[in-house]
């Protein structure tokens, strides 16, 4: 086979994977069986070795790669990753709405989220390249976790468009993934982990891309950081923009036209968070329109435009027994 017939399969071969990869990960309505996928990778994985100088940064045969780091570079958001106020019960959630109202107009639209319980994460995207992903760290630094993220098969390599944008999400540990990590764990005589997002942690902070890539994590997508340069006018519009792209956002998120209609929402959660197959640990309540957000504007460390309900921390049942074994 000469040089530019493997040119044309491998970019064939990168195309068919993308699109099964997206189908299986992001949308969870694969086309093909997994027989096919593998028999492609397979086919590209030759291909390269045959033709190294073919082999690309975002190619599907890379999302396990890089050596074994010995510590995470420090890396700067370029806007500051900021932090959520909270409230706890439906008089701050009104206290909320009557602070927005008056800062942005009577006529307010908010984005209701389910508050994924994993840990904030940033990835920057250059020409449809993801270039880099990092932990949140302290909100204006954070760690280079590149290695690890490229292993979340639904963070796609490349973009449907190629656009430059850097991207905020939450990842975590899907409770299956959870389970039978600790499983193993128990197995093998060590420490189990208390509870998904933990474990999302640590998995992450893996050095070995190798094992990381083991832990079956998962993201949602919550948002641009540089939205301003997209011309996006509202934040629900946004995360269609990011579907759009091949990112995955959570599908339970809601217009509400009022508080009241909030209050619905997050009521109707408390008691549906069991259905789920990830943990949530509330729901985060967003003003819908971007030229409000910009209203409203930020402290140092919050936007005025969104709020965190929190779900009542479960009370944990402790039996007479667990007190008389922990003492
Ligand atoms: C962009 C804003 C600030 C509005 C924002 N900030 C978030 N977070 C900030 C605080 N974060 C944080 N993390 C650690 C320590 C302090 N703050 C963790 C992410 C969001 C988290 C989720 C989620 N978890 O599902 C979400 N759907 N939307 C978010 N939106």
């Amino acid at each position: 086979m000469d040089l530019q017939f493997a040119e044309k399969k491998v970019k064939d071969l990168h195309n068919l994977l993308n699109q099964y990869n997206y189908e299986y990960h992001v949308l969870d309505q694969p086309s093909v069986p997994d027989a096919e996928y593998d028999r492609l990778m397979r086919d590209l994985i030759e291909l390269e070795e045959q033709f190294p100088e073919l082999k690309t940064e975002d190619s599907p045969t890379q999302r396990v790669g890089g050596e074994i780091l010995d510590m995470f570079e420090k890396v700067e958001h370029q806007s500051q990753m900021l932090s959520l106020g909270n409230a706890f019960n439906e008089q701050d959630l009104r206290d909320f709405d009557r602070r927005v109202r008056q800062g942005a107009g009577e006529n307010v639209t908010y984005v209701c989220e389910l508050k994924i319980d994993g840990l904030a994460v940033s990835l920057r995207y250059e020409d449809g390249l993801f270039i880099l992903g990092a932990t949140r760290g302290d909100g204006s630094i954070g760690e280079n976790i590149t290695a690890n993220l490229k292993t979340i098969r639904s963070i796609p390599l490349r973009l449907k468009e190629n656009v430059t944008m850097e991207v905020r999400g939450e990842a975590f540990m899907p409770r299956r993934s959870f389970e039978k990590l600790n499983k193993a764990k128990e197995e093998n005589g060590e420490e189990p982990f208390a509870n998904p997002r933990n474990a999302a942690a640590g998995s992450l902070r893996q050095l070995d891309p190798r094992l990381a890539a083991k832990r079956n994590m998962d993201i949602f997508v919550y948002g641009i950081a540089n939205v301003g340069d997209t011309g996006i006018v509202s934040h629900s519009e946004g995360l269609n923009y990011l579907d759009s792209l091949g990112f995955k956002t959570n599908k339970e998120r809601k217009r509400c036209k009022s508080i009241e209609e909030v209050i619905d929402y997050v009521e109707g959660w408390t008691d549906k968070r069991p259905n789920l197959s990830y943990d949530i640990d509330g729901i985060v309540i967003k003003v819908d329109s971007m030229e409000s957000q910009e209203q409203l504007g930020t402290t140092a460390k919050s936007p005025r435009w969104a709020i965190a309900y929190k779900f009542p921390a479960e009370e944990v049942v402790t039996t007479l027994r667990d007190i008389e074994l922990s003492v």
